[in-house]
C-alpha cells in the first residue's frame, strides 16, 4: 500500500487514526477535532478541523474530501464546498467545511466522523491550441442531447 506524510496536529487523532473501514473502502473516514460539540443551524456552515496534515508530496496524486453518505441523507450534513480538494502540496491542517442543508439543528460531536478523504490520481496537462478539434461522435452534444429521436 502506498502512504504518505501526516503530521498528527491534535493528539486525541493518534489513537484515532484514520483507516479503510473494510478491505474494498475508497474513503477514509475524517473527525471533528473539536474541543466541545458543536450544534450547526440549518443553512449554517461552519470549518471544522480535522487534525492532521497530510503532505501527498507527488502531483500525480490528489484528495478529495466527500461527504459521508449516512450524514448527508439522514441529517443534511454535507460540505460547503460540496467536495474539498487537496492538492498535493497543501501541508495545513485538511479542513472540512461543514453545511446543515437540512432542517434541524445537527449536533456534531467531538472526534465524530463527518466525512471523508479519498486518494485519487490526477494527470496534470498542457494546452496545445488548436483551431478545429479531430472529430468525435458527440461533437459539441450535451446536456441531455444522447438518445433523441
Ligand atoms: O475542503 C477543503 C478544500 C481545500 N482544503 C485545503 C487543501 C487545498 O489544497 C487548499 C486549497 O483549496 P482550493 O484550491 O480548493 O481553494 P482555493 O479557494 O482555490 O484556495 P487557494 O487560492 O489557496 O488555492 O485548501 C481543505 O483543507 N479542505
Ligand atoms: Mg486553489
Amino acid at each position: 500500500m502506498k502512504t504518505i506524510d501526516v503530521k498528527i496536529l491534535d493528539p486525541r487523532m493518534k489513537e484515532q487514526m484514520p483507516a479503510y473501514a473494510t478491505q474494498g473502502s475508497a474513503g477514509l473516514d475524517l473527525r471533528a477535532c473539536i474541543d466541545a460539540p458543536l450544534t450547526i443551524q440549518p443553512g449554517e456552515t461552519h470549518l471544522v478541523p480535522t487534525g492532521l496534515a497530510i503532505h501527498i508530496g507527488d502531483p500525480a496524486y490528489a484528495a478529495m474530501i466527500l461527504p459521508r453518505s449516512g450524514m448527508g441523507h439522514k441529517h443534511g450534513i454535507v460540505l460547503g464546498n460540496l467536495v474539498g480538494l487537496i492538492d498535493s502540496d497543501y501541508q495545513g491542517q485538511l479542513m472540512v467545511s461543514t453545511w446543515n442543508r437540512g432542517q434541524a439543528a445537527f449536533t456534531l460531536n467531538p472526534l465524530e466522523r463527518l466525512a471523508q478523504l479519498v486518494v485519487v490520481p490526477v494527470l496534470q496537462v498542457g494546452f496545445n491550441i488548436v483551431d478545429e478539434f479531430d472529430s468525435s461522435e458527440r461533437g459539441a452534444g450535451g446536456f441531455g442531447s444522447t438518445g433523441k429521436h
